[in-house]
């Protein structure tokens, strides 16, 4: 099945991963590749148009990456979005230099050029979101400037017989009022996608392809009970049946009462017909974490450990080649092989797998998937919207939400002080609008008075943040009777604990969770 495809070539620019869902949201398939990517390879993909994005550097210095005169000669539309528009002028022979005004943020855009392809329905002045301390101070040949601002006279430029165009601000951001527009107009006008890829596309093509990778072998998936695992058993299953065998493993880091919940909706008696194996390890976890506290190593433990599971399992059964896991695109990405970008955390299901894994092949069919779009192919799939809308839990689980060395007592603790935050969000009505909340253990003790005697106890941390794709988040804005009854259910009712803190940093520069 041969789908329309764009690609976005990295220059390592902060917004990447939007220009990327601005052309998914015009239901054109799109992926992201390094500016190292061969020429060849992209020819081979034979991509309907090319984004360049952003970057910190400067194309005219020595060693800043680029891309050669041919990638524009190809007959492929082609769109330099800031540091990609500069490149772009450099390459084909324009002159880019230092500006003595730099541009950030709001700014108004004069469009010269009211009948170009990319200002088709947009406004002739309207607002843009600039990021820039570069310009282009002479265009290529063959080239026209279509939009200028106040301090920037190339606003925008373009050879529209090449289908080649520049745009020194950022249409992807929502900042820019008309900026989905101009994106749309150079993917759906410019390059001429049909815009037919969709959810149900989706769906349909990956049992295709699962079926015809895995034909008559066996498939073990690791089963979390979360969103995208559940999402993945849910394609594998239409997909090859019975060949499937789900492991779900209770490595003692679960939410309280959760193995039992998953155990419920999966197992035997639940509402799917599947095989389910779960695994009990919570004492071999904890052995292996004992006096561990860097949290990229205890990440990686728990990401090998997951793994030695799945292998002895998949032993068990019996020639199982395929190893299959509900990976999703912002896993990939912050595990520092989404290209261009640095590494946050090892994700334990990508930067966080052993060296080596004794299966042939691992299959992760959401991996080119945003959460959203992960909940959108659920719900396709007949998936239980309790289920599809729960709110992600972590793989390895409260090992990373307690800060340090990992042990029964501080699980037992911080179960306890996020069971009834949860209770408690819910009874407020407020677990729908709150897309991640938990609790969290500090490694923090602080002395305070309990019935008129000294106690020398832990911290506890609650996190709650909005988000769409978890890229990005704020900390939601709790009512503070919530706040304070949480913290007084907390301080009475889990022993170990005399202190509660909110967490109101948003990400970046924090992250979600908190290791
Ligand atoms: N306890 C577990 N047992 C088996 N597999 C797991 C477990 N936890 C995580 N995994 C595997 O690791 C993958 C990544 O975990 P992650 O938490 O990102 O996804 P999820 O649990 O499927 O969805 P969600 O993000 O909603 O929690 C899962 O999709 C699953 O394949
Ligand atoms: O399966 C997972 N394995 C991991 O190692 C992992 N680390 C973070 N997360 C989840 O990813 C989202 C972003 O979290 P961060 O802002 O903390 O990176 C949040 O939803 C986190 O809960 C993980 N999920
Ligand atoms: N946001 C960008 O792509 C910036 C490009 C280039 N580094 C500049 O400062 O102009
Ligand atoms: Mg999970």
């Amino acid at each position: 099945m041969k789908r329309e495809l764009v690609i976005v070539i990295d220059f390592g620019g902060q917004y990447n991963q939007l220009v990327a869902r601005r052309v998914r949201e015009c239901n054109v398939y799109c992926e992201i590749y390094s500016y190292k990517t061969d020429l060849e390879k992209i020819k081979e993909m034979n991509p309907k148009g090319i984004i360049l994005t952003g970057g910190p550097n400067s194309c005219y210095e020595e060693g800043a990456p680029t891309c050669s005169k041919e990638l524009f000669e190809m007959g492929i539309p082609v769109l330099g979005l800031c540091y990609g528009a500069q490149l772009m002028m450099h390459v084909l022979g324009g002159k880019v230099e230092k500006a003595e005004v730099s541009e950030y943020g709001k700014t108004e855009v004069l469009v010269d050029k009211t009948e170009s392809k990319l200002f088709k329905d947009v406004s002739e002045k309207t607002i843009c979101w600039m990021s820039h301390t570069d310009y282009i101070s002479q265009i290529a040949p063959g080239f026209e400037i279509s939009a200028h601002t106040a301090d920037c006279p190339v606003a925008t430029a373009e050879n529209a017989d090449k289908n080649l165009y520049a745009i020194q601000f950022h249409p992807e951001v929502l900042h820019t009022a008309e900026g989905t527009k101009m994106l749309s107009n150079f993917v759906l006008g410019v390059c001429g996608c049909a815009g037919d890829w969709k959810m149900d596309a989706f769906v349909e093509n990956t049992i295709k392809e699962i079926r015809e990778k895995v034909g008559d072998g066996k498939v073990l998936l690791a089963l979390s009970g979360g969103v995208d695992s559940s999402v993945a058993a849910g394609l594998l299953s239409r997909a090859i049946g019975k060949q499937l065998t789900c492991v779900f493993v209770d490595h003692g880091l679960l939410r309280k009462d959760e193995g039992d919940e998953v155990e419920g909706v999966f197992g035997p008696n639940g509402q799917f017909d599947l095989n389910f194996i779960r695994v009990n390890a919570q004492q071999r976890y904890y052995d292996k974490l004992a006096g561990v506290t860097e949290p990229e190593a205890k990440r990686k433990i728990i990401g090998e450990e997951f793994i030695r599971i799945f292998e002895e399992e998949a032993k068990k059964i019996g020639a199982v080649d395929f190893l299959a896991q509900g990976t999703i695109y912002p896993d990939v990405v912050e595990s520092g092989l989404g290209g261009e970008s640095a590494v946050i955390k090892s994700h334990h299901n990508v930067g966080g797998l052993p060296d080596y894994v004794d299966f042939k092949e691992i299959i992760e069919p959401l991996r080119d998937l945003f959460k959203d779009e992960v909940r959108k192919a659920g719900l396709e799939l007949g998936i239980p919207e309790n289920l599809v809308f729960r709110q992600p839990f972590p793989g390895p689980g409260l090992g990373i939400r307690i800060i340090g060395e990992v042990t029964a007592e501080k699980v037992r603790i911080v179960q306890d002080a996020d069971a009834i935050y949860r209770e408690e969000i819910a009874k407020a009505g407020l677990d729908r609008d709150i897309n991640q909340y938990f609790a969290a253990l500090t490694n923090m003790r602080s002395v305070g008075v309990m019935g008129d005697f000294r106690t020398y106890d832990y911290a506890v941390a609650l996190r709650a943040v909005k988000t769409i794709d978890f890229m990005t988040a704020e900390a939601a804005e709790i009512p503070y009777e919530v706040l304070n009854k949480v913290m007084n259910r907390i301080i009475n009712e889990v022993k170990g604990v005399n202190r509660v803190f909110y967490d109101l940093t948003s990400k970046p520069p924090g992250t979600i969770e908190f290791e």
